[in-house]
């Protein structure tokens, strides 16, 4: 029999939709391509599921992501349900969706195109040889802490604790090496370990595994550090490991070095092969509806599903490579051209790799 794989498709709010369908077109090419199978079913989340549920993660949403295989996910949120205690609170759509599903490690791997060191911020020569993948540790620290509002002595005060016990530090990072391991065996840890309490359990821990890898060489950045030495020494990082909120601010700057964020794919990963794949970048309510989103991040997904949740290598190749020869052939999406006016819309792009694609 046919081995079907199955995969939650969840568009929602803003550009999300806009590049969901592109790699959705990307999955229906691999078929013809290479025979795969996929069965995909659409679920509401987020700002849309408020609007039509009335809450961001539909109970059915949750079971239509548990009983698939793979998650496919484009992007939530947006100015209308923001900071609406009542609505779309993260705690209760993305962070919500990565707790029930147990997706404690967000690999985040930026991909640098030669033909787009032009649009990057950085000089070309400081980002030769740049290939690095995040490694975020995606369901505790601070965005899952206990917190509140109380009175003060000075009126109102607000408090977000940070809080990661040794379990959760020693599964991210025994992850992080195995992933240095299939690399080229460099792991930067990133911490705040001359302040914060969490990061000196963060550091121990990391020590104490590191243990387990002496093939792996292991150096310890503390964050602020990190963000600097991202810009001026990129090219000497192999993977990074990091705790949650650190990840999400230094993936959005490892984003620059690659050219857009726009280009960013992610995997949110728990013990075994299911996997939720999205791209690193939100709604983007700026551009949300005009056609003109870079679809590439969430086409690059797709591409991380076949390898880590499905071991379908050589389609991730075909659209690794596709991506790669229109970019090499001079296309490109606003957020990535040098001349504006040359800059082609979300269809376009997504139908020049689908058409790109080969066996
Ligand atoms: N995983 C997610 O669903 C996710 C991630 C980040 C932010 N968000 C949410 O998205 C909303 C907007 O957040 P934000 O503006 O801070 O971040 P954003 O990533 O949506 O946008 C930041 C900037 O990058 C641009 N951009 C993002 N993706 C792009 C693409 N594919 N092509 C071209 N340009 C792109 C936007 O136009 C904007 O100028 C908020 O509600 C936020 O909470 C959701
Ligand atoms: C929207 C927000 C809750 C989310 C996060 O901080 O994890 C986003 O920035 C991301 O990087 O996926
Ligand atoms: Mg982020």
């Amino acid at each position: 029999m046919a081995d079907v794989k199955k995969i939650a498709v969840i568009a929602g709010d803003g550009i999300g939709p806009e590049v969901v369908a592109e790699a959705e077109k990307v999955l229906k090419r691999t078929e013809e391509l290479f025979g795969y199978q996929f069965e995909t079913e659409h679920a509401l989340f987020g700002g849309i599921a408020i609007d039509e549920k009335g809450t961001p993660l539909p109970e059915e949403t949750l079971q239509v992501c548990k009983s698939a295989d793979a998650v496919l996910l484009g992007a939530v949120g947006g100015p209308k349900w923001d900071n609406n205690p009542k609505e779309l609170r993260p705690e209760t759509g993305l962070l919500g969706i990565r707790k029930a599903l147990g997706l404690f490690s967000n690999i985040r791997p930026a991909v640098i195109f030669d033909c787009l060191k032009e649009a990057s911020t950085l000089k070309p020569e400081v980002l030769e040889g740049t290939d690095l993948i995040v490694v975020r540790e995606l369901t505790g620290g601070i965005y899952f802490g206990e917190k509140f509002r109380r009175e003060g002595a000075n009126g109102q005060e607000a408090v977000d604790t940070c809080v990661y016990n040794v379990n959760e530090v020693e599964r991210i990072a025994r992850q992080a090496f195995e992933i240095a391991r299939t690399r080229r065996k460099k792991l930067a840890s990133v911490d705040k370990a001359n302040v914060l309490e969490t990061s000196r359990l963060w550091r121990e821990t990391v020590v104490r595994v590191a243990a387990d890898y002496p093939d792996v060489e292991l150096e310890h950045v503390l964050v602020d550090n990190c963000a600097m030495q991202l810009l001026r020494r990129p090219s000497s990082f192999d993977v990074i490991v990091t705790e949650n909120m650190f990840g999400d601010i230094l993936s959005d700057e490892a984003a620059m070095l690659t050219g857009s964020i726009g280009m960013l794919s992610s995997a949110s990963l728990g013990e075994g092969s299911f996997g939720l794949y999205e791209p690193v970048h939100g709604s983007a309510p700026d551009i949300a509806g005009q056609g003109i989103a870079n679809p590439i991040a969430t086409v690059l997904s797709v591409a991380l599903m076949f390898r880590l949740t499905f071991g379908y290598h050589d389609a991730a190749e075909a659209i690794e490579r596709a991506v790669k020869e229109v970019l090499d052939a001079g296309h490109r999406t606003g957020d990535i051209a040098v001349d504006k006016s040359q800059a082609i819309g979300t269809v376009a792009m997504g139908d020049l790799i689908v058409n790109a694609m080969r066996k």
